[in-house]
């Protein structure tokens, strides 16, 4: 009996004990023998993923604020996890993401995106290139231009719908409104029919609000990669039953989205119309890659990546216009005089881009919006796999390390952007050189090879809605602070505290 209890008890102890052993033997070479282990930064962020998740997950996207503050302590370059570092140092931004690295996204990273199958989510140089190329013609300068009247139709309905509730002296949700301009330009182009959010009651205010909670689920899904597929095939009826009007339109725009995916893969009769239709029609990817699910990944990263991103940038562009007399009163008298000049003979000269994107206040008001917003708060992944040590400067790390950098780090550098949390348009307005040392480290839409693919669409919409919307509105801001806009938690995006309204206003 005595025999049988001890080795009864035995089983489970060993097992405890060589777990302990394995676990304290994984933490050992981490911490020692690890060629990274000569890197400067915490010991439990060396020995596990855990304290990423700490930050992340438990605190809700706070990883970022850590990041920096060991960056205060431990120099430009930090270890960050067992295989990660991350380095502020903005010149090397520029070096390291360049067109000619050769550099693949950290697939661990990335895999919030849950579409590991998509341009956005693709973690390979050379299949990137390949998918990227599948949809690049529609995003090209040319393409673009030709999709001008479309957007001055969902800016003119804007200004329409604002008008409405100027008369009406109600507050307007700028935030939602920015938004749903933002989703409806990006579904319209990208799939054979857009959602249309512009002619939503309350400018989808609680669909809007469902980003925060899908992000924050995308977060743990880095972490517990069954999440998201959990979530997608929720039934619907448990959908209705538990959740808000948001979250429904949410799952239902999420079936729309594949059930648009297969449209276009079945199509008989082919449309080069949609940038869904364009990858179908593409020579650059074999046939394996125009499947229904790899379609709805791509549609779904799209639409992702292009709403909150814009919405953001549009927000924090006219919160800081609203919140800056002077800065207000230069752009709208810029904005006066141009629509006051016959422009090749156009009614608005405000509605055309070519007229617009050269102004100067504008342009310098747009660009220093982009700076501030930091649309893409989450670190930017890249792990360089050639079998020789990405070398540079001080910075000598050996292949498959996972390099990261934040494009908020460049643009609140002291040392390029004096004062650098405040809005001053005027730093843009200075000689070409200058001017180009500035560029150089002005980077809202990433650089290289994985930059924004929709960043001329992104740029057309930002023009003809600022100077269409400061054009024909004054505005006072309701109830909003700086701190309503203002990144508190990272989910890829920033999000602001979660009390936050948005950007609210009365409109004059
Ligand atoms: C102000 C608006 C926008 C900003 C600031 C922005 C910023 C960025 C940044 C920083 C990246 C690189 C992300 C990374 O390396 O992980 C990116 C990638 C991307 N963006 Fe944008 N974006 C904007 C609008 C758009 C729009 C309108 C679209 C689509 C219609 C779009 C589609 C994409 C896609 C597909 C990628 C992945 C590109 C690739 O890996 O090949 N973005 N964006």
């Amino acid at each position: 009996m005595g025999f049988k209890l001890f080795a009864y008890l035995t089983v489970p102890i060993l097992l405890a004990l060589v777990s302990v052993a394995g676990i304290a033997s994984v933490a050992l070479y981490r911490l020692y023998f690890h060629p990274l282990s000569q890197v400067p930064g915490p010991k439990l962020a060396a020995i596990s993923r855990l304290y990423d998740f700490y930050y992340d997950c438990i605190l809700g996207g706070k990883f970022v604020f850590k990041i920096e503050e060991l960056h205060k302590i431990y120099g430009p370059i930090v270890r960050i996890g067992p295989n990660e570092v991350h380095i502020n140092d903005p010149d090397f931004f520029d070096e390291f993401y360049n067109v000619t690295s050769r550099l693949d996204k950290d697939p661990w990273y990335y895999a919030f995106v849950a579409s590991q199958d998509a341009g956005f989510g693709t973690a390979n140089v050379d299949l990137h290139r390949a998918r990227r190329k599948a949809m690049s013609r529609f995003f090209a300068n040319s393409a673009i231009s030709s999709l001008e009247s479309s957007s001055r139709e969902k800016v003119a309905k804007l200004c329409r719908r604002l008008e409405g509730m100027r008369k009406e002296g109600k507050p307007v949700n700028l935030s939602n409104a920015f938004r749903c301009l933002a989703a409806d330009s990006v579904t319209d182009y990208c799939m054979p029919r857009g959602f249309n959010l512009l002619d939503s009651i309350d400018f989808a205010d609680d669909y809007n609000r469902q980003a925060r909670t899908i992000s924050y689920i995308a977060v743990w899904h880095r972490h517990i990669p069954i999440i998201i597929p959990l979530f997608m095939r929720m039934p619907k009826w448990f959908v209705e039953m538990t959740s808000t009007e948001g979250g429904k339109m949410a799952f239902d725009f999420q079936a729309d989205l594949a059930r648009q995916a297969a449209e276009a893969a079945h199509a008989e009769k082919r449309s080069d119309k949609s940038v869904l239709d364009g990858i179908v029609n593409s020579d650059a990817i074999p046939e394996s890659d125009k499947t229904v699910d790899r379609l709805t990944q791509e549609a779904r990263t799209l639409v992702g990546a292009g709403s909150e991103t814009t919405g953001i940038a549009l927000e924090t562009i006219t919160f800081h216009v609203l919140a800056n007399p002077e800065v207000r009163r230069r752009l709208k008298q810029e904005l006066a005089e141009t629509a006051s000049k016959a422009t090749k003979g156009l009614e608005n000269p405000l509605a055309d881009y070519a007229t617009i994107r050269h102004l100067p206040y504008l342009t310098a008001v747009i660009n220093e919006g982009l700076r501030l917003s930091n649309s893409v708060s989450g670190r930017l992944a890249r792990v360089d796999r050639r079998n020789k040590d990405t070398e540079s400067k001080s910075y000598v790390l050996p292949p498959g390390t996972v390099i990261s950098m934040a494009i908020r780090a460049n643009h609140t550098a002291e040392t390029i952007y004096p004062d650098p949390l405040a809005f001053k348009p005027e730093r843009w307005l200075v000689g070409p050189d200058e001017l180009k040392r500035l560029e150089k480290y002005f980077v809202p839409f990433g650089r290289g090879g994985r930059s924004c693919i929709g960043k001329e669409l992104a740029l057309m919409n930002l023009y003809l809605t600022v100077a269409n919307v400061f054009h024909a509105f004054d505005a006072d801001l309701y109830h909003t602070a700086r701190r309503d806009l203002e990144i508190e938690h990272d989910f890829f995006s920033p999000f602001p505290p979660l009390e936050s309204k948005g950007l609210r206003v009365m409109l004059k």
